[in-house]
């Protein structure tokens, strides 16, 4: 039986990692860590890592670019592998992932479902092919909590055109200020914000007379929640530190 405590166990995300958990023969959960509420009492909630003195084979986060700090700690000293889905990193908390990652295994993406991590090759292949003479335009949409943007995925997607297109690039996240015709370096990137929207992403290819659109809508948390719970399942057999993600699974 796999031990995996999950990170942000009382929000959104966590309740739905935790339930598919409960549902899972091969995983138990051992602990939540989160710094609001102390959940339904199926397991015990500490507000940070450092209070945990039990032992995991891994911990799932979707919690808050706040968190990362004690949680990088927790690794760095107990070795437990980290599958990081949380979003809206700072650059600086991104090289600190880095090295975090050369003393255990980190798991990190900005996106855990099986369609967006196969959307990403499918963007590769089309900005190779189109990206010379095609503008590139990424469109995200989700829900009216989201702190976040863009999306972490939007800028997964982004830096996926943008090693493939063949020419140097530029990401524009808002034209408002600017009073000028589009530049060829151009990837722009638009968020929209609403309701109960769970995740939508739409990449554009605008060429002379033709448009090709990939689109990717998640209809329920449960598909970020089941690619997490396989990170978690296959980070827990790794020994090496390193940084892995989600190219690894989906084959
Ligand atoms: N990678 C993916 O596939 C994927 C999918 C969905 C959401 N996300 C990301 O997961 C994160 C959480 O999303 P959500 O909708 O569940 O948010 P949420 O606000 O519903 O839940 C976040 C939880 O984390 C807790 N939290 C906040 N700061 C904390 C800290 N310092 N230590 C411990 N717990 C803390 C909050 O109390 C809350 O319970 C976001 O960054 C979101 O972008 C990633
Ligand atoms: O609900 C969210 O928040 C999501 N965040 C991720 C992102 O920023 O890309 C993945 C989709 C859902």
């Amino acid at each position: 039986m796999l031990k995996i405590i999950v990170s942000g166990c009382n929000g959104h995300m966590g309740r739905v990692v935790a339930g598919l958990c409960a549902a899972d023969p091969q995983v138990e959960v051992v602990a939540g860590f989160d710094v609001m509420g102390t959940g339904d009492g199926s397991f015990p909630v500490y507000a940070s890592p450092a209070q945990f003195q039990g032992k995991a084979d891994a911990v799932i986060d979707f919690s808050s670019p706040a968190a990362l700090d004690g949680l990088l700690a927790f690794a760095r000293t107990t070795k437990t592998p980290l599958v990081l889905a949380t979003t809206g990193y700072t650059p600086e908390q991104v090289a600190q992932i880095g090295a975090a990652a050369l003393e255990a295994p980190i798991f990190r993406s900005a996106n855990m479902s099986l369609g967006i991590n196969v959307l990403l090759e499918l963007v590769k292949k089309a900005a190779s092919v189109l990206g010379d003479s095609y503008d590139i335009e990424i469109v995200e949409r989700h829900h009216r909590r989201k702190v976040d943007a863009p999306s972490g995925t939007a800028l997964m997607i982004a830096d996926a055109a943008a090693q493939s297109c063949g020419h140097e690039t530029e990401y524009v996240f808002e034209r408002h200020s600017v009073r000028q015709p589009r530049d060829k370096k151009e990837i722009g990137i638009s968020a929209v914000r609403g309701g109960t929207i769970v995740g939508e992403h739409e990449i554009i290819f605008a060429g002379h007379d033709e448009v090709m659109e990939i689109r990717h809508t998640a209809l329920s948390r449960e598909i970020f929640a089941q690619g997490a719970v396989e990170a978690a399942k296959f980070i827990a057999g790794v020994t090496a530190p390193g940084m892995y993600d989600m190219s690894m699974l989906v084959k």
